[in-house]
């Protein structure tokens, strides 16, 4: 059973709705087939301002109300007898929504005859479809995934035609479709240019009890004994970091300017110029292309076909191939056979060039979920992201605050897309033959979500050299809390394990003779021998904010400085 932890300073109603939620999540457990559930549940996500988690519920209960549909589903028995545990003349008030009985009645009578001897379940059934796909259309337009939305209000004006709520929710997504679009009021707009890329909450949810206390001695400590064998002369420490800003800032030449809490690497003793710091192996690996010779489980390039190739192809799916027996064996204890002989490996490959994040990100998922049931440990449960950094915000700072003198709405950051937030992850647990229904407590948005935020903060992506694109991704859970500075004092390299290298000779200052003892050890997550102003943008991207570190702001300064010093020679050449 599920607790949630409802903060302190939580408001009546939100205490309520969470309680709500709680009853429901046990409720599915015990019915996981029952579309009426999730539909109650998807409701009290809309009022507690999750559109994204509404929009996965109401999703669910739709495929649920095709099983009861078609009786050759899979689970249409278990479907068909959840719904008859529902009366259609008492019709649950979840279905009850502006005209959407009487204007689902008029459907069926229409396409089936007055007199239509349906039986009730697959009456209730139309009118569960009609209303998930309200709430499907409605949700997702709030998330800002347009094109989903779009499709959906159509599917469900398809079975309720003429539906008000529909179709208002049809001329809400055509206002905000013209606005993102820039099209005028009388120009068409093409349903295939709608953008389906949004954002979402990014946060611990209430209810989420696996996330630790990332500063706690516990935690510090179990890191610490991990660490040991990875990175021996280092130690995982609580650092103090600059608050990231989102743009160009006065803040550059102050002595103070804000800081936070996070972790970091340090060095617990001395290391050379050039030792290796860090060695780490990671089976949390992506690639998303169909074609391309690299190994499933580290993601190294796999030796040539040779007669002596240490290579190693799985005898059961031959197409899957491992670049020795270290990393065949790793993926059969660890990942493979949830995976072996099921199509899995063909989902988001080759992806559209404005996709390739999403696809990465997808697979590192797909990844997860596959190590997830293979081990049965919940996928939020393994150490490789348990203690990973997810940029959450605090769930109050997330909140809509409902009352008449509120502000302007929150800024949520957390990118969604119906497709890759929904659809494709359900899409590989349906491919790797796991009930997506019973199977909810592991298999929540909310639980895509965090891994998609733990993902999107720590993961590094290589680019194929051929053609520039990032076709592999990995997460090495502790080389990835190495904090970031443009004047770095080690370098990476990703090979089959990821490496941390202390640095010869500095960007600043030279010739280095080591980390000592008490530094921290400052990666870089961009190319540092670009300007400041192109280090900062980038950094936007990979960090999540402008660069605030030292030779940022002095650069920054000194770039300021010259500015000055040009437009005042500018100005004084002019005036004379
Ligand atoms: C890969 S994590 C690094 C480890 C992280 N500090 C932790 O607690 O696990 C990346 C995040 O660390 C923070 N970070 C890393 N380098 C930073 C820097 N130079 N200035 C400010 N924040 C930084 C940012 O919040 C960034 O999104």
């Amino acid at each position: 059973m599920e607790e949630t932890q409802a903060s302190d300073e939580a408001d009546p109603r939100t205490t309520r709705l969470l309680d709500r939620r709680k009853q429901l999540t046990d409720a599915l457990a015990a019915s996981p087939y029952d579309p009426i559930l999730y539909l109650q549940r998807a409701a009290v996500y809309s009022h507690l301002a999750y559109p994204d988690l509404a929009a996965g519920d109401a999703y669910r209960a739709l495929l649920l109300t095709d099983e009861a549909q078609n009786e050759s589903f899979e689970y249409h028995e278990q479907a068909r007898e959840s719904l008859e545990e529902y009366s259609v003349t008492l019709v649950p008030d979840v279905l009850r929504h502006g005209a959407l009985v009487e204007d689902a009645d008029a459907a069926i009578a229409d396409r089936h005859g007055a007199q239509h001897g349906l039986e009730p379940y697959s009456v209730l059934a139309t009118l569960a479809s009609a209303r998930c796909l309200q709430v499907l259309s409605l949700s997702l337009l709030l998330c800002g995934s347009l094109k989903s939305a779009y499709t959906f209000c159509e599917r469900g004006l398809a079975v309720v035609p003429g539906n008000q709520d529909l179709l208002e929710t049809k001329g809400y997504i055509e206002t905000v479709a013209r606005q993102r679009l820039s099209l005028g009021p009388a120009e068409d707009i093409n349903v295939n240019h709608l953008p389906d890329r949004g954002v979402v909450r990014r946060e611990v949810y209430p209810w989420n009890t696996h996330e630790p206390d990332r500063f706690c001695e516990e935690t510090l400590s179990f890191l610490n004994k991990n660490l040991e064998a990875v990175a021996p002369k280092c130690s995982v420490r609580v650092s103090t970091l600059p608050v990231l800003l989102e743009g160009e800032s006065v803040t550059d030449s102050y002595e103070i300017i804000p800081t936070c809490r996070q972790l970091g690497l340090f060095a617990k003793e001395d290391i050379g110029p050039g030792e290796i710091v860090l060695q780490e192996y990671t089976l949390l690996t992506a690639n998303n292309r169909l074609k391309e010779s690299t190994c499933d489980a580290c993601g190294s390039a796999l030796p040539p076909l040779e007669a002596d190739s240490q290579a190693v192809s799985c005898p059961d799916c031959y197409d899957t191939v491992f670049c020795d027996a270290f990393c065949f064996t790793q993926a059969q204890e660890k990942y493979h056979p949830a995976v072996c002989e099921t199509d899995v490996d063909s989902i988001a490959k080759d992806p559209d060039a404005r996709d390739i994040d999403q696809s990465l990100y997808l697979l590192l998922l797909s990844r997860l979920l596959a190590m997830s049931v293979h081990q049965d440990i919940h996928p939020l449960d393994f150490k490789e992201i348990k203690y990973i950094w997810g940029d959450f915000v605090p769930t109050k700072t997330n909140d809509i605050d409902l009352s008449p003198n509120a502000g302007p709405p929150p800024e949520w950051t957390l990118p969604f897309s119906f497709k890759y937030n929904i659809e494709l992850p359900l899409h590989v647990m349906e491919k790797m033959d796991i009930d997506i229904f019973a199977t909810l407590p592991e298999h929540d948005v909310w639980v895509f979500n965090t891994a998609y935020a733990k993902f999107r903060g720590t993961a590094s992506a290589r680019q194929n050299p051929r053609d520039g694109r990032p076709d592999l991704a990995a997460v090495h859970p502790y080389w990835c809390l190495a904090n970031h500075d443009c004047n770095p004092n080690v370098s990476w390299e990703w090979g089959g394990k990821m490496e941390l290298r202390a640095r010869e000779k500095r960007v600043l200052g030279g010739v280095a003779d080591g980390i000592k003892a008490g530094d921290e050890i400052l990666n870089h997550y961009c190319d540092v021998e670009l300007s400041v102003q192109q280090r900062r943008e980038w950094a936007q991207g990979s960090l999540g904010g402008w660069c605030m570190c030292k030779r940022c702001r002095d650069e920054s300064g000194e770039s300021t400085k010259h500015e000055i010093n040009r437009t005042t020679k500018r100005v004084v050449s002019e005036e004379d």
